[in-house]
C-alpha cells in the first residue's frame, strides 16, 4: 500500500484557499497512488491563529470546512488536523476522513509551552486512554485516544508535542496496542539544526516502538513570525527512509512512497548557514504576498545588517524563481506581467522588488557608500542616495533656538546621534508608502539586547527579518555568502568594520567601543536568556572558560544586565521577526521580561563584591 505525507503553506482565515490546497494534495496524492494521505496538525485553520481558537464560531467554521472536505476523501483516508471545541474547552485534534465518512478524531494530549508555543492559552489536553462520542452535524463519532486500521494496517497518532514528552508520550500505549504504524502531524517552527533534532526523534520512535513511524509539518511564513519547514521523514526500526528537501515556496508538497519498501531516498542536509538564507527568503516571499504587498524599501548603510538583508531579499529572487520558475513566481506575488522579466528575471526581479537608499549625513564615509552602491548594484536592486543634512540641522536649530544654546557632541552625544537616525526615517518610509511596499527594518538580536538602536530611527519599519540572529552570526554569514552564495558585490561590506558612523569622524565610533565584542554580548545572552543564569553564575562561568581580566568580565556582565532591563520597552516595539535561532529575544514568541523593573540592581552589587 501506498502513502503520503501532505504538507501545506497555509494562512489563518483564508479558508478557501486552506481547503483548496489540501485538496490538491490529496488528488496529486491519489493520482500517485496513495490511499492513506497524512496532512499537519490544525492545516484546516493554521497554526497561527492565536485567540480565533478561542472563540465559538472560529472551531465551528473548521468543521464546516472538515464536512466540505470528506467527500474528497473517496477511495483514500485522509487526516487533517483542525480545533474542536467542547463545551468551554478547545481540543487540538486530527479528523480522519475514510470512503467519503468521518471516521473519529484523536485529541492532543500534551500541549506545547516552551518557547514559541503558548498552546494552554487556547487548549485543554486530553486524557490518556480516554474515549468518548461527539456529535458531527447529527452523526454520533469516536473522539479522544483512538487508533485506526487500514488493511491490515494499525496505526495511531503523536500529535507534534505528544511525540517530544518522553517517557510520557502516547507512543508508549500506542506501541502496546501493536500499532504497526505512528504518524506525527506537526506544526513545528523552523529553527537553525532543529531538523537534526527530529531526525533524531523519529529515528529513536521507530526504533524504540518498533514500528513505522511517519512525521509530517506544515510549510512556510503562516502568519508572521513562525516560518515552518515542510519536513516530512518516514523510519522504521530506527533508520530513515525518507526525508523530503525543507522550506520549500510551493503552496504543497506531496511525499508517496510504498509503505513497507525500504530502500532510502533522503534529501542533503544543509549546513546553519544555507537554513538561514533558505528560512529567511522564504519567510520573506510569503510575508510579501500574504501581505499583498508590492516589494521591499530598505535604507541602505554598506554596513553589515542592511547588507544582510538585501542579499536574503535577493535570495528570495534567486530561490524562488530556481523552485517555481519566472511565470509562478510571478503569479504569486501578483505581478501579472511576468514576460516583461524573462530577458534577465534575477536581476530584473529585484530592481522590482527591492528599493534601497543611503542617507549620508557629514558622518558617513566614503567607505560605505561605496559599500552600499556596488552591494546594491550588484544585486540588481533600485538605488537612490541622498543626504540627510538639511533635515538633521533643521531639527537641530530649532531645539537649539527653543533652548537658547547650541547642541554640542561633549553634553548632547546621544541626542545628536539620535537625529539622525530618526531624520532617516520619514523618508525612507515616505518611499514604502509610494511603492506600497514593506519598509524592512535592520535590527538585529544584539542591538536588541542591549537597546543599540534608535526608536523610531533604525528601528522603523513593517518586519525586522533579522532580529532573531545575533550581529555575531551576522558577519559571520555574509563572509559565508559572498563565496557561498557566489555574492561578489559583499566584498566590500565584508571589509568594514561595524560602526553607527552617528558621530563626527574625529571621535571614531565603533559599535564594540560603544558596547562590548560582539563576541561576548553572544555569550553572555546565551547563558543570560537561552539558559536563564544570573549575573554571578555567568560571572564564575565565564571567568573560568575566557581569558579576561575579572574586572572587565564583571564590567560586561553588568552593563549587559543593566542595558537589558533598561530597554525591554524597545524589545517590546521592535517590529515583528522571524524566528530562526534556537532562541529569541522577541517578547511576543520567546523571551518575557517586565517593562519596568529595578534592574537587577542588588543581583549586580552583588557581583561587584565577587
Ligand atoms: N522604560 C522606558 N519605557 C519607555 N520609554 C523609555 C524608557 N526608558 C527610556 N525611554 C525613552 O527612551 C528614549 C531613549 O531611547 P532612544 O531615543 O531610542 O535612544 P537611546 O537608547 O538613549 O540611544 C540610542 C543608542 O543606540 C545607538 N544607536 C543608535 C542608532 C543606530 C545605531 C547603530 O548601530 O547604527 C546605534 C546609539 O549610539 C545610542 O547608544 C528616552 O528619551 C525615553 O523617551
Ligand atoms: N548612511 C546610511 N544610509 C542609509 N541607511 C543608513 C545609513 N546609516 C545607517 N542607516 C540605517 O540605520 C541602520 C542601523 O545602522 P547599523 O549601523 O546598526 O547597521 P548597519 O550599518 O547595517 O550595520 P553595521 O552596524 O554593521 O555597520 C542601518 O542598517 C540602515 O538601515
Ligand atoms: N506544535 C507543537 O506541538 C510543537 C512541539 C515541539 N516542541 C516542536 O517544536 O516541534
Amino acid at each position: 500500500m501506498k502513502l503520503a505525507l501532505a504538507t501545506v503553506n497555509q494562512t489563518p482565515l483564508d479558508w478557501t484557499g486552506n481547503l483548496q490546497r489540501i485538496i490538491a494534495a490529496t488528488d496529486q496524492a491519489k493520482q500517485e497512488g496513495a490511499r492513506l494521505i497524512f496532512f499537519p496538525e490544525l492545516c484546516i485553520t493554521g497554526y497561527g491563529s492565536e485567540d480565533l481558537f478561542l472563540s465559538y464560531w472560529y472551531p465551528a467554521k473548521a468543521l464546516d470546512q472538515l464536512q466540505l472536505l470528506i467527500p474528497h476523501s473517496q477511495g483514500v483516508t485522509i487526516a487533517v488536523g483542525l480545533p474542536f471545541r467542547i463545551q468551554d474547552k478547545v481540543y487540538n485534534t486530527m479528523a480522519l476522513l475514510e470512503n467519503g465518512a468521518l471516521k473519529g478524531f484523536v485529541a492532543k494530549q500534551f500541549m506545547a509551552i516552551d518557547g514559541v508555543h503558548y498552546e494552554f492559552r487556547w487548549f485543554t489536553p486530553w486524557k490518556a486512554n480516554e474515549q468518548i462520542e461527539v456529535d458531527f452535524f447529527g452523526a454520533k463519532i469516536p473522539f479522544g485516544d483512538i487508533t485506526f486500521e487500514k488493511e491490515g494496517i494499525h496505526y495511531g497518532f503523536e500529535i507534534c508535542e505528544d511525540a517530544w514528552r518522553g517517557k510520557e508520550r502516547p507512543g508508549y500505549r500506542l506501541c502496546d496496542r501493536n500499532v504497526d504504524l505512528i504518524i506525527s502531524p506537526s506544526a513545528s517552527h523552523f529553527a537553525m539544526g532543529k531538523t537534526l533534532e527530529r531526525k533524531q526523534l523519529i529515528e529513536d520512535s521507530s526504533k524504540i516502538f518498533d514500528c513505522f513511524y511517519a512525521y509530517v509539518n506544515l510549510l512556510g511564513n503562516e502568519s508572521g513570525r513562525m516560518i515552518f519547514d515542510g519536513e516530512a521523514l518516514f523510519a522504521k526500526s530506527g533508520k530513515i527512509l525518507y526525508r523530503n528537501q525543507l522550506l520549500s515556496f510551493q503552496d504543497y508538497q506531496v511525499m508517496t512512497f510504498d509503505y513497507k519498501d525500504e530502500e532510502q531516498e533522503i534529501a542533503e542536509i544543509h549546513p546553519k548557514e544555507w537554513e538561514f538564507a533558505q528560512a529567511s527568503a522564504l519567510g520573506l516571499f510569503d510575508y510579501l504576498r500574504k501581505s499583498k504587498s508590492k516589494g521591499f524599501v530598505l535604507s541602505l548603510s554598506g554596513g553589515a545588517d542592511s547588507s544582510t538583508i538585501a542579499v536574503l531579499v535577493a535570495e528570495m529572487v534567486r530561490r524562488g524563481l530556481e523552485e517555481l520558475g519566472l511565470q509562478a513566481f510571478c503569479q504569486k506575488i501578483g505581478l501579472n506581467d511576468w514576460e516583461n522579466y524573462s530577458a534577465n528575471p534575477e536581476k530584473l526581479l529585484v530592481n522590482e522588488l527591492l528599493t534601497t537608499a543611503y542617507q549620508g549625513t557629514s558622518n558617513s564615509s566614503k567607505d560605505t557608500l561605496e559599500s552600499a552602491q556596488s552591494l546594491a548594484e550588484s544585486l540588481g536592486a533600485k538605488f537612490y542616495h541622498w543626504t540627510i543634512d538639511e533635515e538633521v540641522s533643521s531639527y537641530t536649530s530649532k531645539i537649539e533656538n527653543a533652548l537658547g544654546r547650541k547642541l554640542n557632541w561633549e553634553k548632547d552625544d546621544i541626542t545628536l546621534q539620535n537625529i539622525q537616525a530618526r531624520a532617516r526615517s520619514p523618508i525612507i518610509w515616505m518611499l514604502a508608502n509610494i511603492n506600497n511596499a514593506l519598509l524592512l527594518a535592520t535590527s538585529n538580536r544584539s542591538e536588541g539586547d542591549v537597546g543599540y538602536t534608535t526608536m523610531d530611527g533604525d528601528t522603523s519599519g513593517s518586519i525586522s527579518p533579522i532580529a532573531a540572529v545575533d550581529k555575531y552570526f551576522v558577519l559571520h554569514w555574509l563572509r559565508w555568502a559572498e563565496e557561498n552564495l557566489n555574492r561578489p558585490g559583499l566584498k566590500k561590506v565584508n571589509s568594514l568594520q561595524p560602526t553607527a558612523e552617528l558621530r563626527p569622524s574625529e571621535r571614531r565610533q565603533t559599535d564594540e567601543k560603544d558596547l562590548m565584542p560582539y563576541s561576548l554580548i553572544v555569550e553572555i545572552e546565551k547563558l543570560a536568556i537561552r539558559d536563564r543564569r544570573s549575573p554571578m553564575d555567568i560571572y564564575w562561568l565565564l571567568k573560568e572558560e575566557l581569558d579576561l581580566n575579572p574586572e572587565e568580565l564583571k564590567g560586561y556582565v553588568k552593563k549587559f544586565f543593566q542595558l537589558w532591563a533598561r530597554n525591554q520597552w524597545k524589545r517590546e516595539r521592535l517590529a515583528p521577526s522571524f524566528h530562526l535561532d534556537q532562541f529569541n529575544v522577541d517578547p511576543k514568541t520567546w523571551y518575557r521580561f517586565p517593562i519596568l523593573s529595578q534592574g537587577f540592581s542588588e543581583e549586580l552589587a552583588q557581583l561587584e563584591k565577587a
